[in-house]
């Protein structure tokens, strides 16, 4: 496994990664997915390791690929649901972070509504100078890094699935597609996008896409840019990323009706007409079908890479636990 690119403790955001670190993830990674082919599908690195899941907020796929990700390394794992936490008796955040510190954890992968709460822990932890490695698994509307690398890390094995590289990426054309303001995994994809050199265009109606985002990505090699209408993101695209609506982040009522937002931005097999014909769609998921994109494209394998994405996913949180866990045994 490649790790002499990657100096990195925590891993909270996308915007300062350099290419040689995007490379070291999707390589590290793709060593994984050999791992997860095989009978056995486990590795010691990890044994003796604690990997903490403090989830604040729902999840399906983070939250059980961080954790699979965690047992396939041999780590023992550690998970908490807010709802069912001491929280409901007063406990705050940080409390509960050092209480799972006390318990001897090494790793902290954290979900919160609000942005910037891994980055406060992880910088309460650097504070009390313990060695905890945190990982953010989406905070607010901020980011969302470990989706934005595997979403990476499927596109880049999409086109060379031995030697997945950032670099595969330039010159392609990718749309993000909806619910772009209160999206995190935009905000990461961007950040990895437009560093691959690669051609985003970001679509969605004015109200769920403001025109501060085409200060994005200003000093990377890729360019984005902005549309109101759907049609000229799809235009020759190679590929597409559609976004659910994001309705427990929405403050204000800002679309006319779900039905009327998928006549207008939906993605359907008619509209896909538009795109290159080998054309692949990518979601992160949960999908409201019929929503952000139709049940049949959804589930048409000549197109949707969803479930790719969920499989990726477990390679590259093994890939992230692996390179900030793998200093300390
Ligand atoms: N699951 C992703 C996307 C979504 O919820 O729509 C996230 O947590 O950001
Ligand atoms: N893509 C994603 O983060 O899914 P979950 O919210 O189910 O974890």
């Amino acid at each position: 496994m490649s790790s002499t690119t990657w100096n990195r403790h925590h891993v909270l955001s996308l915007s300062d990664f350099t290419n040689a670190e995007y490379n070291t993830v999707l390589q590290t990674a793709a060593s994984f997915m050999e791992v997860l082919s095989r009978r056995t599908k486990k590795v010691p690195t990890l044994q003796g390791q604690v990997v903490a899941n403090l989830f604040f907020e729902p999840s399906t796929r983070t939250r059980s690929s961080f954790e699979l990700a965690a047992k396939r390394l041999s780590a023992d794992t550690l998970n908490f649901a807010s709802a069912t936490s001491s929280i409901t008796k007063g406990e705050t955040i940080l409390d509960t972070a050092k209480t799972y510190l006390a318990m001897g954890t090494d790793i902290m992968v954290i979900r919160h509504k609000e942005a910037g709460v891994p980055q406060a822990i992880a910088a309460e932890m650097d504070r009390l100078g313990v060695r905890v490695n945190v990982l953010n698994a989406g905070d607010g509307q901020h980011e969302h890094p470990s989706q934005g690398l595997l979403d990476l890390f499927t596109i880049c094995t999409l086109l060379d699935a031995d030697s997945p590289q950032i670099e595969l990426l330039k010159d392609k054309k990718i749309a993000i597609v909806g619910d772009i303001v209160h999206s995190r995994v935009a905000r990461s994809n961007i950040w990895s996008f437009t560093a691959s050199g690669a051609h985003v265009h970001l679509a969605g109606p004015p109200t769920l896409l403001p025109k501060l985002f085409a200060n994005y990505g200003e000093d990377q090699p890729g360019k984005l840019f902005l549309h109101w209408e759907l049609e000229p993101a799809l235009q020759d695209a190679d590929f597409v990323m559609t976004l659910r609506l994001q309705k427990e982040r929405m403050t204000a009522h800002l679309l006319p009706s779900l039905r009327e937002y998928h006549q207008m931005y939906g993605i359907t097999h008619s509209r896909l007409e538009l795109c290159k014909p080998e054309v692949k769609i990518l979601h992160p998921g949960p999908v409201n079908r019929g929503v952000e994109i139709s049940s049949e494209v959804m589930d048409d394998p000549k197109f949707s890479l969803i479930q790719n994405q969920v499989s990726s996913g477990v390679a590259i949180r093994m890939a992230l636990l692996y390179l900030i866990g793998s200093g300390k045994s």
